[in-house]
């Protein structure tokens, strides 16, 4: 469902705070929320969840199981085996029926080891393959998710849900999950074969049950608030340490090294106090298990002694015996440790259901009949749009029209509204009132990559990727060729520095294109959005970087592949031959649009642009700028855009 405008557009909201800064004109704007927040789940909830992944590997696992529980039941059987060799045997002081017992017993033995083996090797597995889907789940649905939510994270703190969160999950599903399994096994066979074996002594290991069942109930609760906070401080490590190593630029030229250190130094110490609180409470819980379980040994050797020597039970009846109590003992002694693991995931399950149970706020819901064409005309039709919810307006009923095929240079202070403007035409965020159209349909009526193909944004702050130059460029297209890639690489006026580069198109840029200059990486974003043939070209700064003769260059191919295409451009920019070229230039002041017209018509208006060359805001290059020849073209006031001389290369 469209909403086509906010609650601050709906007359008359703000009347009491008219004369509050934060809400001119009687109008007030809410907050662009990013995500839609989930509900926190339960324990019980979120383990199924976790549960829920695993059905599409329900045969490796069925298969899995009954090993394990084969494996278990060989595990079971085993101490009669012994008890046997102990009665029939020795007690028959038989030399060679104590041979063919011990091998019969070792054979039990290394069965249930290699079946038990398999299940858990196929177990443990699917626990794998559980985290891959889980992950990529998870990447998927956060590259879904609106801009503004990624301004409101710490990349370092989504990469800790993605990888140390899941892997604590793959460990309760896995490890966890399997131990659970065998040990639950365990416990009621060796139960099961003491009550049939000796109820009396059965029963005193059935009171270490409810010990162990209040103390895992005090202790849990406990666990999972102090894994969660555990795994928050985690993450929070991590963020700074990220945020260091992606800023080292400026860590370094600010000497900030031991300042960067000690910050996360401190949130390595926050996170030890957590993990500390952790491993005591751990500690406890186990010591307190271990202790119960000893008692309930110790109370058997006595009672069951007494028995054999009332000639009540024998002597290998009793052996057999403290087997399976040492098994159980066993079994509630990996309990704790598995309670401990089980609610150290669903603290980290929580924090990546969290992020998965987020919907993205802008809407995919496009009307069916959309046309595949696209002429590019398009028009900001009383357009509201503020970023926070303190009501301020970034852009304020604002209104143009851009003709399908024409240049528009956008200009005005820094801070108006110009890139914002962009970003709402390429629905990185939506507008809070009044709407943009392209041929005359509101945006959010295409689907969103029909949009994003047609729309195309090069901006000033340029993003690659690790990858070869060729990775980069092909970003824009993935389709492309290799021909195509450098077409695009020529057009753009990367061809002739990549070439010259060590392994030319297939030269690593380094993380996020470090080996490059500023100026190279723009012209790998050019040469990457041209790839994408749009129809609409939004250039946001996007050749400050670069110096004059090749920004001039770029600009003349933009424009004449505009013409041929009917691509429709807009220029933000402080530049004059950036402006000169244009067929129009739009003036914001206050995201609201003040001047619109051709550079000649605004400059002899004497207006805001006027004031704005005044002031040096829109400015020639400095004297002396290589390119000078190229410069002089576009600074003849009535420069017209067929007498640019047209790059030698087009798309
Ligand atoms: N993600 C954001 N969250 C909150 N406020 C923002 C965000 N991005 C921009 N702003 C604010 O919106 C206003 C307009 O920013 P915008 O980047 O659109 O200006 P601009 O005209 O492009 O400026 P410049 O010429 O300096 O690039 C500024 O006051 C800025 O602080």
């Amino acid at each position: 469902m469209l909403v086509t405008s906010w609650s601050w557009f709906d007359g008359g909201v703000c009347e009491d705070k008219a004369k509050d800064s934060h809400c001119k004109g009687g109008r007030e704007v809410s907050a662009p929320e990013s995500s839609s927040r989930p509900q926190r789940k339960s324990f019980p909830a979120q383990m199924l969840r976790i549960a829920a992944y695993a059905r599409p590997y329900t045969r490796r696992i069925t298969v899995g199981v009954v090993l394990v529980l084969l494996g278990t039941m060989f595990s079971l059987v085993y101490p009669i085996g012994i008890a046997a060799v102990v009665d029939t045997a020795v007690g028959s002081g038989d030399e060679r029926l104590l041979h063919v017992f011990s091998i019969c017993v070792l054979g039990l033995f290394v069965l249930g080891a290699v079946v038990g083996f398999s299940g858990n090797y196929l177990l443990d597995s699917t626990g794998e393959y559980l985290v891959l889907d889980l992950r990529k789940k998870l990447l998927s649905n956060l590259l879904k998710l609106d801009l503004a939510f990624f301004h409101s994270q710490r990349a370092g703190d989504l990469t800790a849900r993605l990888t140390s969160d899941t892997a604590s999950i793959r460990h309760a599903v896995t490890d966890t999950g399997v131990s659970l399994l065998n040990q639950g096994l365990m416990l009621v066979g060796s139960a099961g074969v003491m009550v049939y074996l000796n109820w009396k002594l059965a029963l005193i290991v059935t009171l270490l049950a409810p010990v162990t069942t209040v103390l895992s109930r005090r202790f849990g609760t406990f666990f999972q608030e102090i894994s969660r906070q555990a795994q928050l401080r985690n993450a929070e490590s991590n963020a700074i340490a990220h945020e260091a190593i992606s800023g080292i630029p400026l860590v370094k030229s600010m000497s900030r090294r031991d300042f960067e250190v000690a910050k996360y130094e401190a949130a390595l110490k926050a996170l030890q106090k957590e993990r500390t609180l952790l491993v005591r409470t751990d500690a406890w819980f186990r010591g307190l298990v271990a202790v119960s379980t000893s008692l309930a040994v110790v109370a058997i050797f006595w009672f069951g002694g007494m028995q054999v020597l009332a000639e009540q039970i024998s002597a290998g009846e009793l052996v057999a015996f403290l087997f399976y109590v040492q098994n159980i003992s066993g079994c509630f002694a990996s309990f704790a440790q598995l309670y401990a693991d089980l609610n150290q995931a669903a603290g980290a399950s929580s924090r990546v259901f969290d992020l998965l149970d987020i919907e993205p706020k802008i809407s995919d819901e496009a009307r069916p009949d959309v046309a595949s064409t696209c002429s590019g005309i398009v028009e900001f039709d009383d357009v509201g749009f503020g970023y926070t919810s303190n009501g301020i307006k970034v852009i304020d009923g604002l209104r143009m029209t851009v003709g399908g095929g024409s240049v528009v240079a956008l200009v005005g202070n820094s801070g108006c509204g110009k890139s914002s403007l962009l970003h709402l035409l390429l629905r990185l965020y939506d507008v809070n009132a009044g709407q943009i159209r392209i041929d005359g349909v509101d945006i959010r009526e295409y689907p969103l990559a029909w949009l994003r193909e047609r729309v195309t944004l090069v901006s000033q702050d340029v993003f690659l990727f690790s990858g070869s130059v060729r990775e980069n460029i092909r970003y824009g297209n993935l389709e492309a060729n290799d021909k195509e890639v450098e077409r695009a690489a020529r057009f753009a006026q990367a061809h002739d520095f990549v070439a010259k580069l060590d392994e030319g198109y297939d030269t690593e840029v380094g993380d996020r294109g470090v080996k490059l200059s500023g100026g190279q990486r723009q012209r790998i974003a050019l040469a990457r959005a041209f790839l994408r043939k749009p129809k609409i070209l939004l250039l946001d700064e996007a050749t400050s970087g670069v110096d004059y003769a090749i920004e001039n260059k770029i600009l003349a191919s933009v424009i004449e592949w505009g013409k041929r295409e009917g691509i429709t451009t807009i220029i933000v920019t402080h530049r004059l031959n950036s402006i000169r070229i244009s067929d129009r230039v739009a003036v914001l002041d206050g995201g609201r649009l003040i001047e619109e017209g051709s550079y000649d018509e605004l400059v002899s208006r004497g207006g805001k642009l006027a004031a704005l060359l005044e002031a040096g805001i829109l400015r020639d290059f400095d004297e002396g700028v290589e390119g000078k020849v190229a410069e002089t073209k576009f600074l003849a006031p009535s420069t017209k855009v067929r007498s640019v001389k047209l790059s030698s290369s087009v798309i």
